[in-house]
């Protein structure tokens, strides 16, 4: 059963395209890597699958009931914004609790859990903002492990982090594909890619290859990927195949 579903998804903004006649499926459970060159439209097309950005064409089709989280990259987040690690973290509960919820002997105990297990004890109260990029990383994995989402999606998770968060937050990862949630994930370390995710999407604009890891990461392929995009203009009118 897919989990994701695109359909000759064309993807882009002020109607110019990033992405284009992009289909396949995410299979429920699976653990995807998304990987490609600057560029290459890896963002976008986790923004099509949360909804913040509607397809110019094509459809794109989550699995009915799930949840879904999302990280965006870390440069996109608010890093001034005046709030403790603990409310970030606790953030985690709204789709559940409502905003208004109560933060009930019960909630608290999961939020210093999900704290805890990304070592993050001891900072509740530290105005995120004081946080290392390591450390607000850790944060924000609590979130995510509060949201219980059946579908995660992360956008460069592991950039500009250190070897030891990078490896704490990876088992994170790989426990969610243990407990079979559907995990997607940008990556630009592609040794992370070959040795912790079994499956790829290798995208220039378009799919290049995607299926299992060690048939996509061929070094023709990476090269070809490079080449698309390189020669992508994406200033051509809606499609240049549709154009053709
Ligand atoms: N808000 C925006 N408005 C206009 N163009 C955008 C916007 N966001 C991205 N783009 C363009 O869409 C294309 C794909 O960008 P995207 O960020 O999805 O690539 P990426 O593969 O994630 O790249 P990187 O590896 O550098 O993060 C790029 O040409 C980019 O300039």
């Amino acid at each position: 059963m897919s989990a994701i579903r695109l359909t000759d998804l064309t993807l882009g903004y002020d109607r110019h395209p990033a992405i284009h006649h992009l289909s396949g499926e995410v299979a429920t459970g699976s653990l995807t890597a998304i990987v490609g060159p600057n560029g290459a439209g890896k963002s976008t097309l986790l923004k099509g699958i949360t909804g913040t950005l509607l397809p110019l064409a094509g459809g794109i089709s989550l699995a009915k009931g799930k949840r879904l989280a999302y990280l965006p990259q870390s440069a996109e987040l608010d890093r001034s914004f005046p709030i403790h690690v603990y409310d970030l973290v606790a953030m985690g509960l709204w789709s559940r609790a409502g905003i208004f919820g109560r933060i009930g002997a019960s909630v608290a105990h999961k939020v210093e859990h999900a704290i805890a297990a990304v070592e993050l004890t001891g900072f509740e109260r530290r105005p995120i903002g004081t946080l290392s990029g390591g450390q607000m990383q850790r944060a924000l994995f609590a979130r995510l492990l509060l949201q219980d989402a059946e579908i995660i999606l992360l956008d460069e998770p592991f950039t500009a982090i250190d070897a030891r968060t990078t490896a704490d937050l990876l088992a994170l990862v790989q426990r969610w594909h243990g407990e079979s949630r559907t995990v997607v994930a940008v990556l630009h370390d592609i040794e992370t890619v070959r040795r912790a995710f079994p499956q790829t999407l290798l995208l220039a604009r378009e799919a290049v290859a995607w299926g299992a890891t060690a048939d996509v990461l061929t070094p023709e392929n990476l090269l070809k990927a490079r080449r698309m995009v390189e020669a992508f203009d994406s200033h051509a009118a809606p499609c240049q195949r549709d154009a053709a």
